[in-house]
C-alpha cells in the first residue's frame, strides 16, 4: 500500500470542472480532498510577456493497494490526458485544463519515499515554494510534513501569498457525492 499527496492545478477552460472530473476519476483511491483556491500563477509570464490566468488548486491525499510509486505519476497524466492537456514547448508554464503533481508518497510503514530520477522527483523539488500546494494541503492534514522541509504549517506561515489564499467554496464541492 502507498499513499500519496497530489497536487491539482486548472488556469484553463472550465477550471472547476476540470478538477471535479479529475477528484472523480481518481474514486476510491481518494481519502481527502482540500477546499478549492484560486491562486496567483506561479513561474511568470510566457515568452512573449503574456500573463498566465489565475489558477484553481486543490490537493488530495489518496491510496494505492501497490507499492510502485510510478503508478501515481501514471495516473496523474492519465488525469491530464483525459482532460485534453496539451503541451507548449515554448512556454514551460503556459496556461494549461489540468496539471497533476505527485507532492510526495509515503511507503507503506510510512517511511516517505525518495527519487532523483527526473521522470519522478519525491518530494517534488518545488513544491515547498508553492503556495498552492502548501495551502490546500493543510486543509486535509494540518500535521502534514513536506519530507527535508519541515511542518506544511510552518511553510504556510512563512509564505505571505500561501497564509493570505482564501478557500473559494466548501470541500463539498470537490466531494464524490452526486
Ligand atoms: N513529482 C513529480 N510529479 C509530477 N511530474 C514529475 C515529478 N517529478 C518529475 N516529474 C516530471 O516532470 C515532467 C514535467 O511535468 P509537468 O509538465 O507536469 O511539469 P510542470 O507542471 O509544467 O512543472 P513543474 O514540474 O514545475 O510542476 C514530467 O515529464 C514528469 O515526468
Ligand atoms: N497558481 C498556480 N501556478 C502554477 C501552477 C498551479 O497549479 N497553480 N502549476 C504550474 C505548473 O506546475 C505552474 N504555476
Amino acid at each position: 500500500m502507498s499513499r500519496a499527496v497530489l497536487s491539482l492545478g486548472s488556469n484553463l477552460g472550465d477550471r472547476a470542472a476540470s478538477l471535479r472530473t479529475a477528484v472523480a476519476a481518481l474514486g476510491d483511491h481518494v481519502i481527502a480532498v482540500s477546499g478549492v483556491y484560486e491562486t496567483p500563477p506561479w513561474g511568470g509570464p510566457g515568452p512573449d510577456g503574456r500573463e498566465s490566468p489565475p489558477y484553481l488548486n486543490a490537493v488530495v491525499l489518496a491510496v494505492d493497494d501497490g507499492d510502485d510509486p510510478y503508478a501515481w505519476l501514471a495516473r496523474a497524466r492519465e488525469l491530464e490526458r483525459a482532460a485534453g492537456r496539451e503541451r507548449d514547448p515554448s512556454w514551460q508554464y503556459a496556461p494549461r485544463t489540468l496539471d497533476v503533481d505527485v507532492i510526495t508518497v509515503w511507503a507503506d510503514d510510512g517511511t516517505p519515499v525518495r527519487s532523483e530520477d527526473p521522470d519522478l522527483v519525491l518530494p517534488h523539488p518545488r513544491a515547498h515554494q508553492r503556495a498552492f500546494v502548501l495551502r490546500p494541503w493543510l486543509d486535509i492534514q494540518p500535521y502534514a510534513q513536506l519530507p527535508g522541509r519541515g511542518w506544511v504549517y510552518d511553510l504556510v506561515r512563512a509564505d505571505p501569498v500561501a497564509a493570505d489564499l482564501t478557500n473559494l467554496r466548501p470541500c463539498a464541492d470537490l466531494s464524490l457525492e452526486p
